[in-house]
């Protein structure tokens, strides 16, 4: 249900996205519609920020709580709270009304025992010969029992009193503030599921997630009706072709393929697709990251409000809206990777740029769907999807390649030429700031493979500076957003190391292990410190987690269990190798 207004799109891109500077139109674009719980909870958000004042507040909090009773008696209810002139709620009285309207965050999804746990399973990790390594790995596996979760009987009764989506499955959440299932870090919990032989498990998030593409017609970012406006770094098909090699599963192949195929067309329409035409004048085709949305993110609110608040107008900041949010989408929020002006997070432009690592991810699921048509006798498909992937290939050369950096770069949109419709490629419009989504190309076979590719990459990786003493930095620039220096990220780490390792290069081996050895080393001596596996680290020293952005550090954490599980898969740890920080 896309609204797109009066405006046409070709009108929308070049009032907007084509006129940085000047804001002369509203944003018409295409908007998801919230519901009324969604909407009131953001007024209950708003006024618990002025009840509580700011310290430790979590806006997220307010968007997770359900209701009670029915909306209508419960917005009756709040209207009757007392007020002082400015209009705000005392903290009592706003407890008071919390106490007996709603329930609390988090009590929607409910314990589930994972039907595929067991406390050691038969030959886990025989390649981690180092005891002490071998116990930790084990209390890592085991913490798969903390992170699982079914949606609460309640949900399914009334499901227009929560905003956790009634899914069907249990899931494996991210961990404390992230109480429900998100797209991309599954891929990683997934990927430790598999070391961890939960095999039902991994299958039923991804029944999950296929379900939302029936219902949305996309994954969304995550499992709350305030996210059904935007996907997240689609990793899905990744997600069916890594269990049906552990599984052999041709049954989850026949269910998935035609959500494959519809995910795969909303990311190549509409406002997701752009057309860059190249130096020679072939026409490319890629994609990019853009939220259904142009108001504040629902689940930070007060936030984006008091961001939005340094603009004069309404069309500015409706434009930065939709900004925040695409970068919510891009898994990336935030970070000076979307900023125009590196310590303005106003200026993000993230719909003005056709990322790296998103077309990385089409180009993978346009070969994973190759691989899984085959399987399935479908040829006609599989051939569609090599074509589809042969193109995507010349196109990431053509538009992100620089041959001189041996990187892949993003691409900032400029130059629209109205009578092609497409962009006109200019080697200026490369981003040549140093990212860690640079290197992400090297996880797709397609790059890999190629010797010459493999080794250009190594030598600029190597002399980057994003290799640091606790692993890979997301990039150089310490902006205090999370997705910045010294901030280092689980997926992050496990795409570059596995593109080395695949490649047939004995020295991209020993570097991706290198590497991997530091990450699991920092993660172990955190855990060891804290009691925690942490959502991301600080790449700068071993031992200890990241920090920045827009929430407290995070622990739990889905994907940083995954990844540990499957380094250690890949490289095993021997028996006098120090755990510890050197
Ligand atoms: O609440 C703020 C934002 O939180 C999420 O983003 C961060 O956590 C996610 C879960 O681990 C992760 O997928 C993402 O990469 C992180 O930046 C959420 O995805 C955002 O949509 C949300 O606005």
């Amino acid at each position: 249900s896309l609204e797109l207004g009066s405006t046409t799109m070709s009108n929308y891109y070049s009032v907007i996205v084509h006129n940085s500077v000047q804001c002369n139109s509203t944003d018409t674009g295409p908007v998801v519609p919230t519901t009324s719980l969604v909407s009131f909870l953001e007024t209950v958000q708003e006024t618990a920020l002025h009840a509580y004042g700011h310290k430790g507040f979590d806006p997220k909090l307010y968007v997770d709580l359900s209701l009670k009773q029915n909306l209508s008696t419960t917005i009756e209810a709040f209207e009757k709270l007392p007020r002082s002139e400015n209009g705000s709620v005392s903290d009592h009285d706003l407890n008071g009304f919390i106490e007996k309207y709603l329930n609390g965050a988090g009590e929607d999804l409910v314990y589930a025992e994972p039907v595929d746990f067991v406390a050691e399973p038969e030959g886990f990790l025989p390649k981690v010969k180092n005891p002490k390594v071998r116990a930790w790995a084990l209390e890592v596996h085991s913490l798969w029992k903390n992170l699982s979760r079914k949606v609460s009987g309640r949900v399914r009764e009334s499901p227009d009193f929560h905003t956790l989506l009634p899914l069907k499955y249990p899931v494996m959440i991210p961990g404390s503030r992230f109480r429900e299932v998100y797209y991309w870090d599954s891929y990683w919990v997934i990927r430790g599921l598999l070391t961890s032989e939960m095999y039902e498990t991994a299958k039923g998030i991804v029944y999950n997630l296929l379900s939302l593409i029936d219902e949305f017609g996309y994954v969304l970012n995550g499992a709350r009706a305030y996210y059904t406006n935007r996907s997240h770094p689609p990793l899905l098909s990744s997600m069916v072709l890594d269990i049906y090699n552990r599984t052999g599963d041709k049954d989850l192949i026949e269910k998935s393929l035609p959500a494959l195929l519809k995910e795969h067309e909303f990311w190549n329409s509409g406002v997701h697709k752009v057309i860059v035409q190249d130096a020679e004048g072939s026409r490319h085709t890629l994609n990019r990251y853009y939220a259904l949305w142009n108001k504040p993110r629902p689940e930070s609110s007060t936030i984006d409000r008091e961001i939005a608040s340094k603009l004069s107008n309404t069309c500015e900041k409706t434009k930065l809206y939709r900004e925040l949010a695409s970068a919510a989408e891009s898994g990336w929020d935030f970070s000076t990777r979307w900023m125009r002006d590196e310590s303005d997070l106003t200026s993000l432009a993230t719909t003005s740029i056709i990322p790296v690592d998103l077309n990385a991810f089409i180009l993978k699921m346009e070969l994973d769907i190759t691989s899984l048509a085959h399987v399935i006798g479908d040829n006609k498909i599989a051939a569609r999807f090599k074509e589809a992937s042969e193109a995507r290939k010349k196109a990431m050369n053509s538009i992100f390649w620089n041959a001189e950096m041996g990187q892949w770069l993003d691409y900032w949109l400029s130059n629209f030429d109205a009578s092609k419709d497409a962009y006109t490629w200019n080697a200026s419009s490369q981003n040549q700031k140093l990212f860690a989504s640079n290197f992400v190309p090297l996880w797709i076979q397609l790059f890999n493979s190629d010797d010459e590719v493999v080794d250009e990459v190594l030598r600029s990786l190597q002399n980057s500076g994003l290799l640091c003493p606790a692993g890979i930095a997301t990039s150089l620039t310490n902006s205090g957003q999370q997705w910045d220096f010294p901030n280092g990220w689980a997926p992050l780490q496990h795409m570059i190391v596995e593109g080395l390792v695949r490649s047939r290069s004995e020295q991209a081996r020993s570097i991706a292990e290198d590497i991997a050895v530091k990450w699991i080393r920092t993660n172990y001596v955190a855990y060891k410190n804290t009691g925690n596996m942490h959502e991301k680290y600080d790449v700068e020293k071993c031992g200890d987690f990241g920090g920045g952005g827009e929430y407290v550090p995070q622990t739990g954490f889905g994907w940083s269990n995954g990844v540990v599980l499957a380094f250690l898969e890949e490289f095993g740890w021997p028996q006098d190798l120090k755990l510890d920080c050197p």
